[in-house]
């Protein structure tokens, strides 16, 4: 499927060039003694259509690798590109516009901007764009509504809980025609429930054309993804095949190391305390099924938008 992004000045073409790829990229952070080896050679391709979830220990290089993907970061070495276009080389405007137009990107913490509500937070990246304020708010509402946030269009940040402000985070990531959504641990601040029904959208933009990377800890929301990939000391260490599926999880890796700490996988346990999915006695993931049945209406009157669950 061949997707058009619209713009401006601007029609990328999506589905033809992967939507995503890294070549070998390696990020160092620091210097001498403090040096970090954040990524050690990744290549990746993620294609239109497709929901990669990426997993590891803390400190493994997930954030880097997201943040590299969205054109946030640079490589210290390697290349990445975005619907054909190496991100290496662009000048900050240019990779601002490619940001603004072909990328999703929904970061841990909301970034909303307090003084404008919730709809205009939404239509602010389509307005930058040069849509008119009309077309970007009949957007911006269209996408709260598929977060089940509709009613709260003109409310501003302070005044809406700490999921409803994630949904609205999430709802600007994937307002207007975006080739490539990235997610990092977009379900933090939700109960399971409503956090499963994000992803539910998630997959639905993917199913729709969109390329999706997700940045997750926990096996069940990996299990939406048609692939999953390891990360371990910055390397990509295991992928399921295609399409991801809770046995092919079952297999997989610990999502941090027993007794691992952040950046280092010998020491104390991580901060967050165990994934809810690693069963230690197991030594596999225990994937929880409970949410799985209540496939109906999480987000009251929008619903989900048709994502299916593989
Ligand atoms: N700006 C930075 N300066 C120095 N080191 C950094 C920087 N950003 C990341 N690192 C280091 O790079 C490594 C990878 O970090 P990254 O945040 O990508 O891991 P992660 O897998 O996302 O971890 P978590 O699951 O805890 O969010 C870690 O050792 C981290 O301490």
């Amino acid at each position: 499927m061949t997707t058009a992004l619209t713009s401006p000045d601007a029609q990328v073409e999506v589905g033809r060039a992967p939507a995503l790829e890294l070549r070998g990229v390696h990020r160092e952070h620091g210097r001498g003694a403090s040096r970090v080896q954040a990524l050690r050679g990744v290549d990746l391709v993620v294609r239109a259509g497709e929901l990669v979830a990426v997993m590891g220990p803390s400190g493994s290089g997930k954030s880097t690798l997201l943040a590299l993907a969205g054109g946030l970061d640079a490589p210290t070495s390697g290349e990445v590109l975005v619907a054909g276009t190496t991100l290496s080389g662009q000048s900050p405007r240019a990779l601002a516009a490619l940001r603004r137009r072909a990328l999703g990107y929904v970061f841990q913490n909301l970034n909303l901007i307090p003084a404008l509500t919730a709809v205009e937070n939404v239509m602010l990246p389509r307005e930058l764009d040069g849509i008119s304020a009309r077309a970007a708010r009949r957007e911006a509402r269209a996408a709260l509504a598929e977060v089940g946030v509709a009613d709260l269009a003109d409310r501003f940040p302070d005044d809406m809980s700490g999921g409803q402000q994630q949904r609205v985070a999430i709802a600007r990531a994937l307002v207007g025609p975006r080739g490539l959504v990235l997610a990092d641990e977009p379900t933090g601040a939700l109960d399971s429930h409503t956090g499963e029904a994000v992803l539910r959208v998630l997959r639905a933009r993917c199913d729709a054309g969109s390329a999706g990377l997700l940045v997750t800890h926990e096996a069940r929301h990996a299990a939406w993804a048609d692939r999953v990939i390891f990360l371990r000391d910055g390397l990509v260490v295991d992928s399921t095949g295609t399409p991801a599926t809770p046995e092919s999880l079952l297999g997989a890796p610990a999502p941090f190391p027993a007794d691992g700490a952040r950046g280092d996988a010998t020491a104390s346990p991580a901060p967050d305390g165990p994934n809810p999915g690693w069963d230690e006695s197991r030594g596999s993931y225990e994937i929880d099924e409970s949410d799985e049945s209540e496939e109906s209406d999480e987000f009251g009157e929008s619903g989900e938008s048709g994502g299916s669950r593989r």
